[in-house]
């Protein structure tokens, strides 16, 4: 049987990419859509880390398993940081990535391209009962585009330009953006501490 691995959510494109991600290392999983009894996770924290934290303990304990979870999100610097860890309910509690969009690009209207400067960040937490919860971190630094563009990925990818490829991170195939993105970046780094 393959190593099962458990992630605390309910985003179909972050199981997607976990997925695949974590199909080359051998590994199965199974997100919260397998655990319908779970009733859903408030994030009350003020940060990634925080959220993070917090998903994954609150599935670990339900569970008594170990299990992951992904707190992830855009920071835009004329923003001041949003929609930060206000990503996934920026333009309302339906969670619509095209309302999303659409706010952060009527937001930036006037803001000229050089100050147009973003990250995508992405924190996962590993906690298992009786043992003391860990965070890794990985970002994605791109440029907020003019109008939407790709139809791959998830959230705000259409809006996410990469000077490095010319293309946003929607127009990017699910392997390139799993080579790069912030959530590989994250899962590199928890792969050297997973034990
Ligand atoms: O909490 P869970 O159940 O994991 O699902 P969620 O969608 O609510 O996830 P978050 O609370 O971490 O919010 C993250 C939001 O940030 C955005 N986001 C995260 N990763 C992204 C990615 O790879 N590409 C584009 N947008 C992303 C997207 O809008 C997500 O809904
Ligand atoms: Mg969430």
């Amino acid at each position: 049987m393959k190593n099962q691995i458990i992630i605390a959510t309910k985003n179909k494109g972050k199981v997607r990419e976990f997925e695949q991600m974590f199909a080359n290392d051998g590994y199965q999983v199974t997100s919260l859509f397998e655990y319908e009894e779970i009733p859903d996770i408030e994030e009350t924290g003020k940060t990634f880390a925080e959220n993070a934290v917090l998903k994954a303990e609150t599935l670990a304990k339900a569970l008594n398993q170990k299990v992951i979870a992904d707190d992830s999100g855009l920071v835009i610097d004329a923003l001041d940081g949003r929609p930060g860890v206000y990503s996934a309910r920026y333009a309302g509690e339906e969670k619509s990535d095209k309302a999303n969009n659409e706010k952060v690009l009527n937001e930036m209207k006037d803001i000229p391209s050089e100050d147009r400067t973003a990250r995508f960040v992405c924190t996962i937490a590993v906690a298992s009962p009786g043992e003391p919860t860990y965070v890794v971190e990985g970002t994605c630094e791109g440029i907020i585009a003019l109008e939407p563009a790709g139809a791959n990925g998830f959230g705000y990818d259409p809006i996410m330009f990469l000077p490095g490829f010319e293309k946003t991170m929607a127009q990017l195939s699910p392997q390139e953006k799993n080579q790069i993105s912030h959530r590989a970046r994250a899962l590199e780094k928890l792969m050297e501490q997973w034990k």
